[in-house]
C-alpha cells in the first residue's frame, strides 16, 4: 500500500523553499498554496487550528507552519501577528517599536502542525532561535530576515545553508522529521 502523500499547506514561497531544502528527500512532500484563515490566540492555538483547517481542505495528511517574531521587551509581541506588523510598518517600524526599550532581544519561533486528516487531532513541533532586532542589513528578500541578528549576522546576511542550519525552522523540522520517521507511513 502506498503512503498518502503529505501536503505542506502554505501560501509562502520562501517558507516552502526552506522547508523543502531542510527536509531533503526523506519525506515526499507536495504543496498547496492556500492562505488559510488564522485564529487569534497563542501560537499553539493558532497552529493547531491551522492544521485542522488544512486537513479539512486537503482531505488527507498535512503539515502547516506558523512563524512568530517575539520581542522580549514586549512580552512576546508581535508574535504570531508579525505578518501584519511587517506589512504595515516594515523593517524601520519594527525597529521603532523597540525604541522605548533597552532590550532589543527577540526570538524567532517556528511551529509545525501535523494533522493526519479531517477530524483527527493535530500535533505540534516547535523550534526557537534567539537574536536581536537591528536596523536592516542584507537583502530584504524574506520577511524580517534583514532585521533579525543572530551571533553577529542577520538572517538576510547569512547564506541559505547557514540560516538553514541554525534557524527556528530548522530546529522545528528536526523534531518533525524524527516524529514522521516513526509515525508517518513509509516515510
Ligand atoms: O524565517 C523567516 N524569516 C523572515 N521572515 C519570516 C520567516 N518565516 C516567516 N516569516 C514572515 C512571513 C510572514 O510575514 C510572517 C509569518 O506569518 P505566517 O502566517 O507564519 O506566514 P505566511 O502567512 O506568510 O504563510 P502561511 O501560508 O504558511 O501562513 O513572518
Ligand atoms: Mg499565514
Amino acid at each position: 500500500m502506498s503512503a498518502p502523500i503529505l501536503t505542506f499547506v502554505t501560501g509562502n514561497a520562501n517558507k516552502l523553499r526552506e522547508v523543502s531544502t531542510i527536509l531533503g528527500d526523506m519525506i515526499p512532500l507536495t504543496n498547496r498554496a492556500l492562505d488559510l484563515p488564522e485564529l487569534q490566540g497563542t501560537l499553539e492555538e493558532i497552529t493547531l487550528d491551522k492544521a485542522r483547517r488544512a486537513a479539512e481542505a486537503i482531505g488527507g495528511p498535512v503539515i502547516v507552519e506558523d512563524t512568530c517574531l517575539c520581542f522580549n521587551a514586549l512580552n512576546g509581541l508581535p508574535g504570531p501577528y508579525v505578518k501584519w506588523f511587517m506589512k504595515e510598518l516594515g523593517h524601520v517600524g519594527l525597529n521603532n517599536m523597540l525604541a522605548a526599550y533597552e532590550d532589543k532581544s527577540a526570538q524567532a519561533v517556528c511551529t509545525f502542525g501535523y494533522c493526519k486528516g479531517p477530524g483527527e487531532p493535530a500535533i505540534l513541533f516547535e523550534g526557537r532561535t534567539n537574536g536581536k532586532i537591528v536596523p536592516a542589513r542584507g537583502p530584504p528578500v524574506f520577511g524580517w530576515d534583514a532585521i533579525f541578528e543572530h551571533e553577529g549576522k542577520t538572517f538576510a546576511e547569512m547564506d541559505k545553508e547557514h540560516k538553514n542550519s541554525i534557524s527556528h525552522r530548522f530546529k522545528a523540522i528536526e523534531k518533525l522529521k524524527a516524529w514522521l520517521k516513526e509515525n508517518h507511513p513509509h516515510a
